[in-house]
């Protein structure tokens, strides 16, 4: 009968103390802005050009109602998915996000341990702080995927996904969305920059083909090795066939981040990847694109069931994950909401805010009348347009 919800009651009312730290997606933000410089709080908080695309992306969630059913025993529940082999406790997995520094010295070594502690799988940025390997060490048995950014040398691609594949990472995440960054006003009022102070190299600095392109070390001439690592992010030239070179040099499944529109979807299921994320990557990127929730009915339509579609841009609580699994996504990632809890209170705030979402999400789903999340669908949800 106890659940993530219950329990997770039982030990916050149980204790009489007002807890810490807060409950909220707002709560956590403020923290987070609190003990962040501004050039790192816009960093993370930003989007793209006037933000209009980022507020659509939460506004999107509003003309969805959830319509609970009644009188439906949901004494036994299971609010875990699977996605290409990985377990997840709930319908979410941890968004790949760079720079991670920014927010918390222990970056990503706390996220994964938090993930692990939590049972939610974690998808590691390229641009990590620390080393894909150094990462996957943190990260013990769980489960764990690798987000890969293309860059202009097809050697250095292969040498990341095989590092990624030793290291225990079982698919690879392609983000398409960002071959350069989006028009950020933040950023470029607070001239903030990541790179240029060298946060987010780990994964090129170590590696032997990037470090076989550079004249001196990276130890010995950081500035140049920042410069050769932007050399070879910036990629506006990526088509389908750097995907499928990828593809080639792994035996992982392979998804691609960033779709949005169903064209692309269909392409995605002809080329055969093994799954895609929707998503307009927060409203990073394209100011004025269409919010991730209104593009995602029409990519589950192209896709047609086969293969996984995960969702992200504007997850902030359970009932949006309830909302997007009801509309076909068969889970979804969270990117700011851990974000900010790792600048607030590190590993034990990235626990809280996943822990707090399967409670949110367990509870909700009883009292809508569900057993599990695969039991949602189009009729859990009113159009409130309609
Ligand atoms: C600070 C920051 C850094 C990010 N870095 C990456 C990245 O390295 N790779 C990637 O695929 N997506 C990256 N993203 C996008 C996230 O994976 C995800 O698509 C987005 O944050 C989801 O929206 P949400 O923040 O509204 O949950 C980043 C997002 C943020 C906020
Ligand atoms: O800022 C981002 O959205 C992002 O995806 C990114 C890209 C390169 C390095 C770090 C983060």
């Amino acid at each position: 009968m106890a659940g993530y919800g219950l329990d997770l009651q039982l030990e916050v009312y149980g204790k009489g103390e007002v807890p810490d730290h807060p409950f909220s997606y707002e709560g956590w933000e403020q923290r987070a802005r609190e003990v962040l410089d501004a050039g790192a709080f816009g960093y993370i908080a930003g989007g793209a050009g006037t933000e209009w695309t980022m507020r659509a992306n939460r506004e999107a969630f509003y003309r969805w109602r959830l319509r609970p059913r009644m009188l439906r025993d949901v004494s036994e529940r299971d609010l875990s998915v699977e996605v290409l082999g990985a377990r997840s406790a709930g319908p979410f997995m941890l968004a790949p996000v760079g720079v991670l520094s920014i927010a918390h010295p222990e970056a990503e070594l706390a996220v994964a341990r938090a993930a692990a502690a939590t049972g939610v799988p974690v998808i590691l940025s390229t641009v990590s702080s620390f080393t894909l390997e150094e990462v996957a060490r943190e990260s013990g048995d769980a489960p764990r995927w690798f987000q890969l950014y293309p860059g202009r040398s097809p050697e250095l691609n292969r040498s990341l996904v095989e590092r990624a594949e030793r290291a225990g990472y079982s698919a690879v995440v392609i983000t398409l969305d960002t071959t350069m960054l989006g028009f950020r006003r933040r950023d470029l009022e607070n001239a903030y920059l990541p790179f240029l102070k060298g946060e987010g190299v780990a994964n090129y600095f170590s590696d032997p083909i990037f470090r076989a392109r550079l004249k001196e070390a990276p130890e010995r001439d950081p500035e140049a090795a920042v410069r050769a690592f932007l050399e070879v992010y910036v990629t506006p030239d990526l088509t389908w066939d750097d995907v499928n070179a990828v593809r080639e040099a792994t035996s992982l499944p392979v998804l691609v981040k960033g779709i949005t529109h169903p064209e692309d979807a269909r392409e995605a299921v002809r080329q055969g990847v093994e799954g895609l994320v929707v998503s307009n990557h927060g409203g990073r990127q394209v100011d004025g694109a269409v919010a991730a929730l209104d593009a995602l009915p029409k990519v589950v339509e192209a896709v047609g069931g086969s293969m996984p579609v995960l969702f992200d841009s504007g997850v902030r609580s359970g009932a949006d994950a309830l909302k997007a699994v009801a509309l076909g996504a068969t889970a979804t990632l969270v990117g700011r909401p851990y974000a900010y809890a790792l600048a607030a209170a590190g590993e034990s705030g990235v626990r809280r805010v996943v822990r707090s979402l399967l409670a949110e999400v367990d509870l909700q789903l009883a009292l809508s009348g569900y057993r599990s999340v695969r039991e949602l669908g189009a009729s859990s949800l009113l159009d409130a347009r309609d």
